[in-house]
């Protein structure tokens, strides 16, 4: 099995009674997948199950080797989720405390803890804002805040919910730049930006809870057109 195999086997999520994605299988180890479709399909409800903040009510998912609901600890360390609201993941006062935050639990001492979040914020031009309110950046500092916070603990898979929808052209060719072409770690790009999608290694649409098409994202792409043109 690859190292970067991400297996849905009978996958189902229905709440409360309503099924928001029925039944899928698949099995991905592109390094740069795309998931596209209509409001509503299903995306993001298929990309939370891949860090069990939704879990299957049927069937399995499996990333790199760990089932998402049996062996959630170990999951959640190994993907990282970008949501488009970076809001939503800031946790705490400074922006250097938000990096730190992400490295509780991993055993290393103080030290290398600080050392890691000094690197991390270089990268990604944060340092001297280390001791900024994080609630006062602005929205691109925020979505890069919040994509250091989560690299800083070494992921080996990034999920980002509509990553760029929040950020001006700078800041969004910066995003795309460094998930598409600078970031080793394999990703699960959510996107309405079908120019995003095209420059993925496979894209997945969904339609109505149903992963409808799988294969090269500008024959998906073509389809998805053609299927509302
Ligand atoms: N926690 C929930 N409780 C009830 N219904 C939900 C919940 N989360 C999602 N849904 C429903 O599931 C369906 C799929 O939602 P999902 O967010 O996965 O779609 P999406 O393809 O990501 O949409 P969009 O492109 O609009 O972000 C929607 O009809 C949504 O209302």
């Amino acid at each position: 099995m690859s190292e970067r195999e991400i297996v849905f086997d009978g996958a189902a999520v229905d709440f409360g009674g309503v099924a928001v994605l029925a039944n899928v299988s698949v099995r991905l180890d592109e390094r740069r997948i795309a998931v596209i479709g209509s409001n509503g399909s299903g995306k993001s409800t298929f990309a939370r199950l891949l860090n069990a903040l939704t879990r299957p009510t049927a069937g399995t998912v499996r990333v790199h080797g760990l089932d998402t609901v049996r062996q959630q600890k170990e999951l959640r360390r190994r993907v990282g989720f970008i949501f488009s609201n970076p809001d939503a993941q800031i946790i705490m006062p400074t922006v250097a405390e938000d990096v730190a935050y992400s490295l509780r639990g991993s055993g290393l001492g103080k030290p290398e803890r600080a050392a890691k979040v000094e690197d991390a914020l270089q990268q990604f031009g944060l340092a001297e804002l280390r001791d900024a309110p994080a609630h006062l950046l602005s929205g691109g500092q925020k979505q890069l805040l919040s994509l250091c916070a989560v690299l800083v603990s070494g992921p080996s898979l990034v999920v980002a919910d509509e990553p760029t929808a929040l950020l001006d052209a700078v800041n969004s060719r910066r995003m795309e730049r460094f998930l598409l072409d600078e970031m080793e770690q394999q990703l699960v790009l959510v996107t309405h930006d079908l120019r995003l999608a095209a420059r993925c290694d496979v894209a997945l649409r969904f339609e109505g809870g149903a992963l409808v098409d799988r294969g090269e994202p500008s024959e998906v792409i073509a389809r998805y057109e053609e299927a509302f043109a």
